[in-house]
């Protein structure tokens, strides 16, 4: 189970939320006490207590002690469709100076040991354009998204937080800082570059605790599409082709179906 997959013991505190967030690099945050909770099993809050606030909520500056009234968390992977976590407010948009890559290894929730499957990361790109979702949490959601996070995202995923600056794509004039889950080059599971047909033909062949890794996919293609035509992600559409042109490869035929 998830327990056998705890990172090495002597983690120190992982994601710190203060005046700016981040986790110290090198960190193996730490697991909360506990059953590690299953993506897909936590509490779902009232959607009256998701549904957006009367007045549009203002992007509240973190208090003086560091303590946040309200936090906005970037997804642009799982956590645009599954967040998975109560949250008070969310917004389409994107973010600048980075691109989305299937180049992180995934042997929990996509994937297994022997079958890592691929899920996405943030690359740094000066000319990059990154769309997702931007969810704010207030008040005591705020530490309870940051824990369930910790360990879906950090002690499973192997990612890292990182700052943001995200914009609403109906208030791209006004900007918000949003914490982002990054897994970078120095996480043990990054799997880094690799052709668009072989990132496919793994995606095909995984699937982990939370799923097939062609559901991954095919989601946040999906999810793409909804965002219009000024939203493009060809690292994406490169896979969904090539998945297209291997599927007949990997469906059984009739005369196999008549063998099941
Ligand atoms: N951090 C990115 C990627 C998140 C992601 O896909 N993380 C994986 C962990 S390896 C996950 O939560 N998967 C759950 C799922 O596949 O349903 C995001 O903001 O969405």
């Amino acid at each position: 189970g998830a327990a056998q997959l705890e990172r090495p013991s002597g983690a120190r505190p992982g994601v710190r939320v203060g005046r700016s967030f981040r986790a110290r690099a090198g960190d193996q945050p730490r697991r909360p006490p506990g059953p590690v909770p299953v993506p897909g099993t936590m509490k779902q809050e009232t959607a009256a207590q998701n549904s957006p606030p009367a007045s549009p909520p203002s992007s509240q500056p973190l208090s003086e002690d560091g303590d946040p009234q309200a936090l906005w968390i970037f997804g642009y992977g799982s956590l645009v469709w599954r967040p998975d976590f109560a949250y008070s407010d969310s917004r389409v948009g994107f973010v600048r100076g980075y691109s989305r890559r299937f180049w992180q290894g995934d042997t929990f929730h996509r994937g297994s040991d022997k079958m890592p499957g691929r899920v996405v990361t943030l690359l740094e790109d000066r000319e990059g354009c990154t769309w997702g979702v931007a969810y704010q949490v207030q008040g005591e959601q705020v530490s309870e998204a940051l824990k369930y996070l910790n360990v879906r995202e950090a002690v499973l995923g192997g990612y890292d937080t990182k700052e943001v600056t995200f914009y609403p794509q109906d208030t791209p004039d006004q900007p918000l800082k949003a914490l982002a889950y990054v897994a970078t080059p120095q996480n043990p599971g990054y799997l880094g570059p690799a052709p668009e047909e072989a990132i496919a033909t793994q995606i095909l062949a995984c699937r982990g605790f939370s799923g097939h890794n062609l559901e991954y996919l095919l989601r946040l293609a999906d999810f793409m599409q909804l965002c219009g035509p000024q939203a493009q992600d060809e690292h994406l559409a490169a896979i969904v082709d090539a998945v297209g042109t291997m599927l007949p490869c990997f469906c059984p035929t009739e005369q196999a179906l008549a063998l099941v």
